[in-house]
């Protein structure tokens, strides 16, 4: 049998790339930082995926096993796995890169001939390239020779709604998620033979994976910020309230018409339908995702290459307008919540430095007039007279 060693077993590892790879016939290891965690999944040795729709479904996912990262058993992991995933959020990947970094170079010494794929499954842009570039940075020369050879990092897309799990789950273990899902891998990258069935194979990303973080996670940005500076707990609850129904609608046409800019293979009805699809998932009934869930981490949202700033410069390159997102980068930069310690310091960097220098110092945005805009709006917002972005 197939061996997966995936990394993180939170929501998106169990609810989404641990059911697939067992789907898959992969025999499912997980690695996470959480003892408690990896105790129950250890112990139990399976789980359930519960998914929302208008059947709730249940499904066991069976055969799994659960190690610590970092410790010597998830490391001996790496030396026969058949595939590495990853789904511990991006600033995370640091903390993989060392255990895969010592795990690679034990495969190197006592099985170096079978070929191994590594994907990171997080939402960014080419993560898998990220985590490879710190692993390549923790190895000497010989070994980046053999993974040269031996080990392909293709990056990846992914999409699915896997919500907190309050209110639904019933066993601690429980991942509960909605139906949709989409993988997409880019092929070229790949080594050897890589078969998975569920996931699409693709040779150029870029495309799919901006197309991906622009309309979802882009929109899905605009709708928890503003949803929460409105007062709403949820996405769909955000949906409801018509001026945040529009801006997420427009933040999803204004990335649309940069990414046809980018990529003349993306046709405008094309992303407009996939945008509709998109924001009927956001109102799905049966999904209950609060605002501060899909907010969580501003800074990393905000970050240039990201949700908000990516499709703003694709849409400004393409010699156009963009108000929705820039209202949503203000209604990001207005995020407040206590609980979220992202939140707070850029929140911190407000107070101290002013929201121009916040904008330089997070995104490396300078433009004069993008800065002016988004301080307009950020002034609206906190003045409790946003109601509809300006035109
Ligand atoms: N939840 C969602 O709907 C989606 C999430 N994603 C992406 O998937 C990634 C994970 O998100 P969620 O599953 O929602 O988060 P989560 O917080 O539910 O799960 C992350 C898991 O990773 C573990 N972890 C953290 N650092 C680790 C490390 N160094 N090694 C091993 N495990 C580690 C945590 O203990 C936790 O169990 C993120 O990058 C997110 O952007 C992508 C698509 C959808
Ligand atoms: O905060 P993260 O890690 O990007 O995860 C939240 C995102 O995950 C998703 O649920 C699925 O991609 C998005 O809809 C949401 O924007």
């Amino acid at each position: 049998m197939k061996k997966a060693l995936h990394f993180g077993a939170g929501n998106i590892g169990r609810g989404f790339i641990g059911m697939v790879l067992c789907d898959n016939g992969y025999h499912v290891v997980f690695a996470d930082v959480v003892p408690s965690l990896v105790e129950q999944l250890a112990a139990a040795g399976s789980y359930r995926v519960i998914t929302l729709d208008t059947e709730i479904e249940t499904k066991e996912v069976a055969g799994v096993r659960a190690v610590l990262l970092g410790s010597q058993a998830c490391r001996e992991e790496l030396v026969d796995a058949d595939l590495v995933t990853t789904a511990v959020g991006l600033g995370n990947l640091v903390h993989v890169a060392d255990v895969l970094a010592d795990g690679l170079q034990r495969r190197m010494q006592r099985n170096p001939e079978p070929m191994l794929n590594v994907i990171a499954c997080e939402n960014a842009i080419r993560a898998t390239s990220t985590l490879r570039d710190l692993v390549y940075e923790r190895v000497d020369h010989e070994v980046r020779t053999w993974l040269d050879g031996h080990v392909g990092f293709p990056d990846a897309a992914v999409d699915r709604i896997a919500p907190n799990r309050d209110g639904y789950a019933v066993e601690p273990l429980d991942a509960v998620v909605e139906r949709y899902f989409e993988w997409d891998i880019e092929q070229p990258a790949v080594r050897g033979e890589l078969a998975l069935s569920g996931a699409t194979f693709v040779r150029d990303l870029g495309p799919y994976l901006e197309r991906k973080l622009y309309l979802v996670n882009g929109a899905h940005a605009a709708a928890a910020y503003a949803g929460y500076r409105r007062g709403h707990q949820t996405v769909r609850e955000a949906m409801q309230d018509p001026a945040i129904a529009q801006l997420v609608a427009d933040v999803q046409e204004e990335a649309a018409q940069g990414l046809t800019s980018a990529y003349p293979d993306l046709t405008l009805s094309g992303l407009r339908q996939y945008a509709n699809t998109v924001r009927t998932r956001f109102l799905n009934p049966h999904v209950v995702d609060h605002v501060d869930r899909v907010g969580r981490d501003p800074l990393r949202k905000l970050a240039a290459s990201d949700r908000l700033f990516g499709p703003l410069r694709l849409t400004m390159a393409a010699g156009r307008k963009a108000p929705a997102l820039t209202s949503a980068i203000a209604f990001a930069l207005s995020y407040d919540n206590e609980q979220d310690e992202s939140a707070q310091k850029v929140q911190q960097m407000i107070q101290e430095h002013g929201v121009s220098q916040a904008i330089a110092q997070i995104a490396g945005c300078t433009d004069e007039t993008v800065v002016a805009s988004i301080v307009r709006e950020y002034e609206r917002i906190q003045g409790g007279i946003w109601n509809g972005t300006a035109s």
